[in-house]
């Protein structure tokens, strides 16, 4: 098979068929998925068989294609397809390109001809939304990049050690990553990285999806247990932190996976920088304060149980807590815009600030 770069794409034969890669088997299985229906798209999402904030836009705008297809006795009516945008608009809380893209998508059907015209338009705008969020990526890995190479000549070209949360690679962004787009640039450039990646408890998105693309991709990188970085931090042992985000205010406060907050709490006391990288599609323009967005809770199974491969090569599934112990599943946390030091995206670098992102993108909304 051709090496996969991408998450997410609509099938190469069958019109009305899209298929993603189940992230929920990775690293030990690689597995394609075909997506037939809105309903498909919104399951993949819930299930966090795609994942990660830009990639959950594309999937909408491609769930929004596939109910196009399958409207009921063909009639791509609106109340069809603002139906079918509102399911996916629930599928997930917090990542805000969920309702971006849908939203962006109705807006496009919402006054052509109730005919096949809507099916092309669906598509094309799903392939827009995706392509540019792969080019929104590219530029954040070109402009993170001269963050991670100043840091390298003032250490002699020793490894710049950075360390990152969850999984923000081109497995959660279509293409380059939002928080992994400047490692890669600067391992291209052949700048030595080294990359701490937090395992990333409940459901390991670290240690599972970060830690395969990066081996995929000939990075350098260890992983750590979620409690770690403090330690190393204190250590010297981390030169800058880079984390993606699921949702960002106008002025600028995070929310990132479950963990995000604390990580930036010990960059804060050991003077280490503490970067989010993210496009444009992920800033919330009407939110000012991180306290307003909504953190998603999930299934308690997903902190009782792990699963991994056992000595037999084989998937698991097993309890770790006593079977009666009741636990919790907050998916994200908001870090506030005090405690990070910039913001990478597909403009520049800016503090995170409202007037820093107002300097960017002085439209207030976000590229298409
Ligand atoms: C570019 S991805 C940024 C975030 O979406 C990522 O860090 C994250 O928290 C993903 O959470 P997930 O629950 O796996 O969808």
């Amino acid at each position: 098979m051709q090496a996969l770069t991408r998450p997410i794409w609509p099938h190469p034969e069958k019109a009305g068929v899209v298929q993603v890669i189940d992230q929920r088997l990775l690293p030990h299985t690689l597995k394609i998925l075909d997506l037939h229906s809105v309903e498909d798209a919104i399951e993949a999402i819930y299930t966090l068989t795609v994942r990660g904030a830009p990639l959950i836009g594309a999937s909408a705008a491609w769930g929004m294609y596939l109910a196009a297809c399958t409207a009921p006795g063909g009639r791509i009516s609106n109340e069809w397809m603002e139906e079918s945008c509102e399911k996916i608009k629930a599928a997930r809380p917090t990542a805000v390109n969920l309702a971006w893209a849908a939203d962006l998508l109705m807006e496009r059907v919402r006054h052509l001809p109730e005919d096949e015209t809507r099916i092309s338009a669906m598509y094309a705008a799903a392939a827009t939304i995706t392509d540019a969020e792969a080019e929104r990526c590219r530029f954040i890995g070109e402009y993170g990049l001269p963050l991670i190479r100043k840091i390298a000549e003032e250490k002699n070209g020793k490894p710049v050690n950075i360390l990152t949360h969850c999984n923000a690679g081109w497995l959660a962004c279509v293409e380059y990553g939002t928080a992994t787009a400047p490692v890669y640039a600067a391992h291209r450039e052949g700048i030595a990285v080294h990359v701490w990646v937090d395992e990333t408890r409940p459901l390991n998105q670290g240690s599972r999806l970060t830690a395969w693309e990066l081996g995929q991709a000939g990075v350098e990188h260890t992983i750590i247990a979620d409690n770690t970085g403090g330690h190393l931090m204190q250590q010297g042992m981390v030169d800058m932190v880079i984390v993606g985000t699921d949702r960002t205010t106008y002025t600028g406060d995070v929310a990132n996976k479950i963990g995000t907050y604390l990580k930036a709490l010990a960059a804060k006391d050991n003077g280490v920088p503490f970067y989010v990288a993210l496009p444009s599609s992920t800033i919330d323009w009407t939110l000012e304060k991180g306290r307003e967005i909504p953190i998603e809770t999930r299934n308690p199974d997903e902190v009782r149980y792990v699963q991994g491969k056992d000595d037999a090569g084989e998937t698991r599934r097993v309890l770790v807590p006593p079977e009666n112990s009741p636990a919790m599943d907050f998916a994200f946390d908001v870090t506030p815009a005090r405690l990070v030091t910039g913001l990478i995206t597909e403009k520049g670098v800016c503090p995170a600030t409202k007037e820093g992102i107002a300097a960017l993108f002085p439209l207030g909304k976000a590229g298409e």
